[in-house]
């Protein structure tokens, strides 16, 4: 029998973008035409112009605004969206001359955005930075009681101002309620980081392109040794921004060695500005990381300029001086991808062959038990609880319990071979 399913018709738009020799245009359009489908709504037409500059009063030369003001009735289409963030008067201006609606790429990504948020954090992030898209954006004229009146001339101006500067105000404390809602369960996040840091364990985050298979890569990890329990599992999907919080996990290996990883939120070219602001928390999770692991989407023919907007969307956040591997994932998709195989720093996987995530694990352990140091420690009894920890959350390779205390054989961090220096025993043989 078959299954009946609900249909939902998408809203059909027009992509539109000005180019003018930027080299990643073509991209940023594909990729906009990707945001669009993020969206639930559908590609119709994609127009676009090439000039040397935009216009600062329609974005689009005059011609181009008459052009798709008629393609778009032509096609009953209602909704225009931009390659690029516009100034309001721009907006302002292309939907007085048309009647249509104009969506610019903030605008889009803002509502993908909107649309993901599952978590109180997430949540508050997206609407803090929706807010302060729209603050520019009220104008009086949104509202014709705030035009006219009976009276008209420069009184009404005076009265529509200041149901402006009302609206305007209205916002701003919303903003500030919300941000100090958001501090409350930062302050959350920021506990759990630093019971993070107060652990011992090395925390490696996954960051990348959004799609590029970073929570894949975390699920192919979980699994490795164990089929880990479900809850553990960390969400993926074919879809752009699937992820919008940081997960933790802690990875136990076979050999006892343990780390922590990480999956954030992804990258995506001219990720807003208010949005990264509103994010950095977030975003700023790999700043504890002892190690970055780049996952990368390497079947898609743009994985370059994905590695720049990586790059650079960290650096705006002020992650920087990392040590980082480039993880080329899906090489299962790319025709003549040899896989898993290792250059330096670089690895050639995929994140749901096994062989590939033992590589990868491999890799890892190599980056960041690298300054390790096999020691043996003797602790007291009287010391118990740092036994415990030490048992707990080094890598442990033996450890028996003598007359004088617990004696463990384990590979060191440089910290914690500082830490517990007290109870380094330097020759055994001879106690
Ligand atoms: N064939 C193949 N598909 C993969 C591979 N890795 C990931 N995928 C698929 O790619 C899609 C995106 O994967 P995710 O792990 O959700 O990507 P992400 O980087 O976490 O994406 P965001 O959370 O949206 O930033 C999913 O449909 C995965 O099944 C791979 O190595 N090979
Ligand atoms: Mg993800």
């Amino acid at each position: 029998m078959k299954e009946s399913k609900l249909t939902f018709e998408k809203t059909r738009v027009i992509v539109a973008g000005v180019s003018h020799l930027q080299p990643d245009f073509e991209y940023t359009m594909q990729e906009l035409a990707a945001l669009v489908e993020a969206n639930n709504m559908e590609v119709a037409d994609t127009i676009v112009q090439n000039v040397n500059s935009v216009s600062g009063k329609t974005y689009f030369g005059s011609g181009k605004v008459t052009e798709i003001k008629e393609i778009a009735n032509a096609d009953d289409i209602q909704i225009i969206v931009l390659n690029d963030e516009l100034t309001p008067s721009q907006i302002r201006n292309l939907e007085k001359e048309t009647g249509l609606i104009f969506m610019d790429r903030t605008e889009l990504i803002l509502q993908v955005f909107s649309n993901r948020a599952q978590t109180k954090q997430a949540k508050l992030q997206v609407e803090i930075a929706k807010l302060k898209y729209q603050l520019p954006r009220i104008h009086p004229s949104g509202n014709p009681l705030d035009q006219q009146s009976a009276s008209g001339g420069l009184a009404n101006r005076g009265a529509g101002e200041s149901k402006l500067e009302l609206d305007r105000r209205v916002i701003r404390n919303r903003i500030t309620l919300l941000r100090n809602e958001l501090k409350t369960v930062d302050t959350t996040v920021d506990i759990q980081s630093r019971r993070r840091t107060n652990t011992t364990l090395p925390l490696v985050s996954l960051v990348g392109y959004t799609n590029a298979g970073k929570s894949t890569t975390m699920n192919g990890i979980l699994n490795f040794n164990k089929e880990d329990s479900q809850d553990r599992k960390v969400f993926e999907k074919d879809m752009l921004f699937a992820t919008l919080d940081t997960s933790v996990r802690r990875i136990d290996l076979e050999d006892n060695s343990s780390f922590l990883l990480s999956d954030t939120v992804g990258f995506v070219s001219k990720l807003p500005h208010n949005l990264v602001e509103s994010f950095k928390t977030t975003l700023q999770e790999a700043q504890n990381a002892d190690l970055l692991i780049q996952v990368i989407d390497v079947s898609d023919e743009h994985w370059q300029n994905m590695i720049e907007v990586t790059e650079k969307t960290l650096k705006e956040v002020g992650v920087v001086d990392k040590p980082m591997i480039y993880a080329f994932n899906k090489a299962d998709l790319k025709p003549g991808q040899e896989f898993p195989s290792i250059e330096g720093d670089n690895i050639y996987y995929s994140a749901i062959d096994k062989d590939s995530i033992s590589k990868l694990v491999g890799l890892i352990k190599q980056r960041v038990f690298a300054h390790y140091q096999e020691t043996k420690l003797l602790i007291p009894y009287s010391d118990q609880k740092l036994a415990e920890e030490v048992l707990r959350n080094s890598q442990v390779l033996t450890k028996e319990f003598t007359n004088d205390g617990s004696l463990i054989k384990a590979n060191l961090s440089p910290e914690e071979l500082e830490r517990f220096n007290k109870y380094v025993q330097t020759d055994l043989e001879q106690n």
